[in-house]
């Protein structure tokens, strides 16, 4: 029979050494019960922190741990870990919204979905949905995650300010958006969407990025995932580097060096309507002087177009020939050439300039010789909106933790 020398493994397991394995004991007559033993690596073994190994050491033999070494080891077990992590960010033509994966429950179920700094609800086509309302679309099916549970009693209903609108009941399920993972996030299933929703093929629902405050679940509102998240960041912030006609990204919990050039000017957030609201000091047409205009509005990513102060718009395409309102459209309009000037907004003492030839949103019609302009006048919304036509000149910080937006070019 082969002893398992006990003792040895107790001893070798404290010093990061596996187990060692049964060598061979020779018994025989006359032998003093020698043994030889080969010493693997443990592959169990969680390396522990120097301190932490010597302050095991000193409490296995009995020893009164060092103050010294008790306060490194206090210091260790207070900075728990941290997390970041990033996504890409796709956008749909003519850059109308900008589309991103994310998954849901247990397996993964991958839905792609408009992460929208304009709301608060994280909702996606479910099976709860009327086949006609769902034309291409991903669906979320909650009673094939083995982690989602409905949550009784619990409904949401949104309309957005283009018209469209969404509703449903509540799940809490567990959400990962790149290497980030939440287990208990509230998502939104819709039995209900609107004609907007069900027309847009790529798109499987909306992952709102705006303050809780502003959550339509009734009759508890529930955290958006970066408020269920946040603070096991390594920073209460998320950026958003949407680009013209490319891949851009979102990043939580730092801000990439690599992504923006020169410095990032800051000014500070009003989130008192649920919105990343800011003030404007101003604007400027072009090379020409800037012009102090204080434009109140908000950062988001949900919104398509920059929708400004009528004065402004209307001073803007004055400066092109040809520009018109067109009420057949809906908005300014005007000759796809030649380019037309660059539109600059203020940001504190810093400015974002949108190129003119982002400010070029689409063509009109077939024949490409008037487009409709990306700045349309915000005109009843009671507020600016700094929608992807302003954000994806820049590389943008929403830092929860200062309550401040940051502006860089890139
Ligand atoms: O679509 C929305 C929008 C988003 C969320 C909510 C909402 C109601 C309740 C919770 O959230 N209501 C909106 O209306 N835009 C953009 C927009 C675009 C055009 C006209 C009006 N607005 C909100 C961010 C300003």
């Amino acid at each position: 029979m082969r002893l398992f020398p006990v003792f040895l493994t107790a001893a070798f397991a404290s010093t990061g050494i596996a187990a060692a394995i049964p060598g061979h004991v020779d018994t025989s007559p006359g032998n003093k019960g020698t043994a030889s033993l080969v010493q693997v690596r443990n592959p169990n073994f969680e390396f522990r922190h120097g301190p932490l190994a010597l302050a095991k050491a000193y409490k296995k033999f009995g020893a009164p741990i060092p103050e010294d070494l008790r306060a490194v080891i206090a210091r260790f077990r207070r900075t728990p870990k941290r997390d970041f992590g990033s996504v890409s960010t796709d956008p749909e033509k003519h850059d109308v919204e900008y589309l991103t994966p994310i998954s849901i429950g247990t397996p993964p179920q991958d839905l792609i979905v408009d992460f929208d700094t304009g709301s608060s609800d994280l909702w996606v086509f479910s099976t709860e949905m009327a086949a006609s309302d769902i034309k291409g679309q991903t669906v979320y099916d909650p009673s094939n995650s083995s982690t989602s549970q409905i949550l009784q009693g619990s409904t949401w209903e949104i309309t957005y300010g283009d018209g469209s609108s969404s509703s449903g009941d509540v799940y809490i399920d567990t959400v990962t958006i790149g290497n980030l993972t939440v287990p208990n996030q509230a998502v939104e299933a819709a039995k209900k969407v609107s004609s907007e929703f069900t027309e847009d093929p790529n798109n499987d629902g909306l992952l709102g990025l705006g303050f809780t405050s502003i959550n339509t679940v009734q009759p508890t509102p529930q955290n958006t995932f970066f408020d269920n998240i946040k603070e096991s960041l390594d920073a209460r912030l998320f950026t958003a580097d949407l680009k013209h006609g490319a891949p851009g990204s979102y990043n939580f919990g730092y801000i990439d060096p690599a992504a923006y050039i020169g410095n990032i000017s800051w000014t500070p957030v009003d989130n008192s309507q649920g919105f990343w609201g800011f003030t404007s000091p101003g604007y400027a047409v072009g090379t020409g002087a800037f012009r102090n205009h204080s434009m109140t509005g908000i950062a988001d990513t949900g919104t398509t177009l920059l929708l400004l102060p009528k004065s402004v718009v209307s001073a803007y395409y004055k400066e092109i020939q040809g520009a018109e309102y067109d009420s057949d459209q809906g908005g300014y309009v005007f000759p796809c050439s030649p380019t037309p000037p660059d539109f600059v907004f203020g940001v504190n003492n810093g400015i974002v300039t949108v190129p003119g030839d982002m400010v070029s949103y689409a063509p009109v019609d077939t024949a490409n010789q008037n487009c409709f302009g990306g700045i349309q006048r915000d005109t009843g919304i009671g507020f600016s909106i700094f929608g992807d036509v302003a954000l994806k000149t820049s590389f943008v910080v929403f830092d929860a933790g200062g309550l401040q937006l940051g502006w860089a070019a890139k």
